[in-house]
């Protein structure tokens, strides 16, 4: 029996005028997986994820959800659908308080106002945040905090595909830990691809890595092979770990 994935593209591409910043990748992601997208700077990894959600037109291609192909989709339509987007720079609403942004964020679900309310008790709990912490406003949280006040959004808001954008950049190495572990409890309800470039982190979560390469799909596999690969190790994983070594 085979499924059909969640998420496809098909030859998608993304110029930026005389930039070609996505070129004609074909993804299939399947329900319930978690997917890493990697690759250098540039190789198109944040583009890709905004043509996902229409935040960019492709230039050409398809995106498909459920099969369903989204051409002509305006974002808040896709948004719609269940496909959340978390993007490198945190959106959270400054002004409110964590407890506030978690329960706008659970609102889209239509919920009664009871139920409502346990699942914003529900995700402070999955966040780790303290009565403190979810009184707090947004704004005053330190940057890692920020992450897991977007990430808990995320939870509430229950999408049935969550894209995340380097979620622990910037991150300790216990951030990191933690994160990994909000992201295990989101994947055990969406399907989840994360962009990343903490090698560790990867390692952690992911089934199957995807690395891109000036807009391509150079290779996918499990991380182990995917480290054992001699043309990533030179486009982008030696380069990455010396990075790592340096930063030790
Ligand atoms: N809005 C834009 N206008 C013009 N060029 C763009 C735009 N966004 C991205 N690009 C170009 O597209 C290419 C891919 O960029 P993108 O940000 O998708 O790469 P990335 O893999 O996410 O990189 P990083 O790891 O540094 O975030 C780069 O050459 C970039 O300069």
């Amino acid at each position: 029996m085979s499924a059909s994935p969640i998420l496809a593209t098909r030859g998608l591409v993304k110029r930026f005028g005389g930039v070609v910043a996505v070129d004609g990748v074909d993804l299939d992601i399947m329900a319930g997986e978690i997917r890493c997208l990697i690759g250098p700077n540039g190789a198109g990894k944040s583009t890709l994820f905004k043509c996902l959600t229409h935040q960019h037109q492709p230039t050409s291609g398809q995106v498909l959800f459920d099969g369903r192909n989204l051409q002509g989709f305006a974002t808040h339509r896709i948004a719609r659908l269940g496909i959340a987007i978390k993007n490198q720079i945190p959106t959270v609403y400054a002004g409110l308080s964590v407890r506030e942004n978690i329960y706008l964020a659970a609102l889209r679900r239509a919920l009664a106002k009871r139920e409502l309310e346990k699942v914003v008790e529900l995700t402070l709990d999955e966040i780790g945040f303290d009565e403190r912490l979810a009184k707090q406003q947004a704004a005053t949280l330190s940057h890692a905090h920020r992450q897991w006040c977007e990430l808990g959004m995320l939870l509430a808001s229950h999408p049935r595909l969550a894209l995340l954008d380097e979620p622990t950049a910037g991150m300790t190495r216990d951030e990191m830990l933690k994160t990994v572990s909000i992201i295990k409890r989101l994947n055990a309800r969406a399907t989840v691809i994360v962009v990343e470039h903490d090698l560790e982190f990867i390692a952690r979560l992911a089934q199957k890595v995807t690395v891109l390469h000036r807009g391509r799909v150079l290779v996918e596999d499990s991380m182990e092979r995917i480290e054992a690969n001699e043309t990533v190790r030179d486009i982008y994983l030696g380069r990455k770990k010396e990075t790592v070594t340096a930063h030790a």
